[in-house]
């Protein structure tokens, strides 16, 4: 068997490159942007630069290795850049999508055996406005209403999916992911953070900057998100969606008091004006009752482990 795995050098499609070949599978994946590491990933993979954007440089990929499943992770994936970059989100997310299910329809056309099933990461961010505390934990029935650019694109790339299992019988599967960290994510709150402490711990600073911590998250490990979407491909309906959603909500502050039990700092609380957004969803927490029926998927990690894998990983690549 073989898997493309698009974007195979952000942080999901790195952990789940670990996983294919700790299964012994062939992993076929391409890069843009690379936000892992590069060499490791090469060592595992069948690696190929390649910009979702451009029909055939994706068309190649997928004529040359026919890969039996497709995860397609390549996208701008943090809505604070959709802000200042919407077009390019808008290209890179929407378009990617459109170019990965036409060159599998242009396969087909001449080799009739062909047949993949294409996992799509769409996300909780689709969701935007009817994440309210009576609406919580959101199942995937409710209404779309997403508040920023990355949103508007990951309801485009969701439809489109289902969109081509409705007209073309392409063997889609929507999966919206909700808040998901762990080792070689950058930029989210528990990535931050502690990346922070571990500033801290070394006595860089003694000012721990924070934006909103008022907010409520499901923080799901990036380990038990890759399973979820291995399951999905197994057993999941085609033309189907699914939520993936941690079973916890935690508030940011409790996520950073978390950190400071499992490092020991001490440290003034800074609140930092620019990290504050225009729009800040108050709460992300999803029902995944229908991913957990259909695939037996189970969390296993605790948020304490994931932080604690996430504080080594800081200590380990904080170039001081
Ligand atoms: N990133 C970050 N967030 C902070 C900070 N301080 C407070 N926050 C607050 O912590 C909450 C969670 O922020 P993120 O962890 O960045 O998650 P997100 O905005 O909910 O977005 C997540 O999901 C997206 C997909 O929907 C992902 O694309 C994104 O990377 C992230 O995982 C937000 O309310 C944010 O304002 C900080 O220093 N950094």
């Amino acid at each position: 068997m073989t898997v493309l795995i698009t974007g195979i050098c952000g942080m999901v499609g790195s952990h789940m490159c670990d996983y294919f070949y700790e299964t012994n599978v062939h992993v076929v994946g391409t890069y843009y942007k690379p936000t892992t590491n590069i060499k490791e990933i090469k060592n595992k993979a069948d690696l190929h630069e390649c910009d979702v954007r451009y029909y055939l440089q994706l068309y190649n990929i997928i004529s040359k290795y026919k890969p039996n499943r497709i995860f397609h992770l390549a996208a701008q994936s943090y809505p604070t850049v959709s802000w200042e970059r919407p077009q390019e989100t808008i290209e890179t997310n929407v378009n990617g999508t459109i170019n990965v299910f036409e060159a599998v329809k242009q396969v087909k056309k001449y080799d009739s055996n062909y047949d993949p099933v294409i996992v799509v990461a769409c996300s909780s961010a689709e969701y935007g406005n009817s994440l309210t505390p009576e609406n919580v934990p959101i199942k995937e029935e409710a209404a779309l209403m997403p508040l920023h650019p990355y949103g508007v694109s990951k309801v485009a790339q969701d439809l489109l999916a289902y969109q081509y299992y409705q007209s073309d019988g392409l063997k889609s599967i929507r999966a919206r992911i909700f808040n998901t960290t762990g080792p070689r994510k950058t930029n989210d709150a528990s990535s931050d953070f502690c990346q922070r402490a571990v500033e801290i711990e070394r006595g860089l600073t003694t000012n721990f900057r924070v934006g909103n911590i008022e907010t409520k998250r499901a923080i799901t490990d990036v380990r038990d998100l890759v399973k979820a979407l291995v399951l999905l491909s197994k057993k999941g309906k085609h033309g189907e969606v699914y939520n993936i959603s941690g079973a916890k909500v935690y508030q940011i502050r409790e996520v950073l008091q978390i950190i400071k039990d499992i490092i020991d700092i001490d440290f003034q609380l800074e609140v930092d004006s620019r990290l504050l957004r225009p729009t800040d969803e108050p709460i992300i927490f999803g029902d995944s009752t229908k991913l957990i029926k259909e695939t037996g998927w189970k969390q296993e990690y605790t948020l304490k482990q994931t932080l604690t894998d996430m504080i080594t990983y800081w200590r380990d690549n904080n170039d001081y």
